[in-house]
């Protein structure tokens, strides 16, 4: 199954009426919402129900990372909630991405985060990785494919490499950037179009959309050059 658009927008506000409002603006341009950590922690799973009657899949990111059993209990915890996507952490382990799996409603897909985009070589040497990042993605991914996950997250640098390796996998990519926009706190970026022709099946997009003056021209902008 794919999605109307490619493009997710990354709703990343504590405030339910400025995440609602977004999206009813950007609504018609994107494919789908995201919600992630900051409007969960404020807003919890009445906020998510908030955000469902606009009629589009709901991206529920909170990148679980913990043991097994503790993974597969929030994962049923929000079963109820029906999320079209969720992320767990690829670096939890097998056996953690198996139960998240196993705890998730049927129709819900379970992507794992490989290394976070915000992330570079130096960062990984700090965390005592010796290979490549590309090398860590593709490890990932394969773990997270061999789990019985429906995709990955990683950045445009990697996906095109992820694609060869899993085709029919679902390859999410944020840290996208119009050209000459703002990276702020991403490091390793690319343009939508260039997600796009490398393979991704879904590109999130944040502060590009949310924090542009015009949220609804910003967003179709985007949509324009896919
Ligand atoms: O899982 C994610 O969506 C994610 C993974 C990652 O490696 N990098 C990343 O930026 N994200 C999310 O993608 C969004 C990017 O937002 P912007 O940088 O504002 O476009 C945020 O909601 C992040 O939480």
């Amino acid at each position: 199954m794919s999605y109307h658009s490619p493009l997710f927008v990354a709703l990343d506000t504590d405030r339910l009426d400025h995440a609602r409002a977004l999206a009813e603006a950007v609504r018609h341009h994107v494919g789908g919402l995201k919600l992630g950590l900051e409007f969960f922690a404020a807003n919890g799973p009445a906020g998510v129900r908030a955000m469902a009657d606009l009629d589009l899949p709901i991206f529920l990111d909170l990148k679980l990372h913990d043991i097994p059993n503790t993974v597969a209990k929030a994962m049923a915890a929000l079963a109820p909630l029906q999320p079209a996507i969720v992320t767990v952490h690829a670096a939890g382990g097998r056996a953690m991405m198996e139960e998240a799996k196993a705890a998730a409603p049927e129709h819900t897909r379970v992507v794992a985060v490989t290394m976070l985009t915000s992330l570079d070589t130096e960062d990984l040497r700090a965390m005592g990785v010796g290979s490549s990042l590309a090398e860590q993605v593709e490890r990932l991914a394969a773990n997270a494919r061999d789990a019985g996950l429906d995709g990955i997250v990683c950045s445009g640098e990697e996906v095109a490499m992820a694609h060869r390796a899993w085709p029919k996998g679902l390859l999410v990519v944020p840290g996208v950037r119009p050209a000459d926009g703002p990276v702020g706190d991403q490091k390793r970026v690319v343009t939508p179009r260039e997600a796009r022709d490398r393979g991704a099946s879904v590109l999130v997009v944040g502060r590009p959309i949310t924090a542009a003056e015009d949220p609804d021209a910003a967003a179709r902008a985007i949509a324009a050059t896919l």
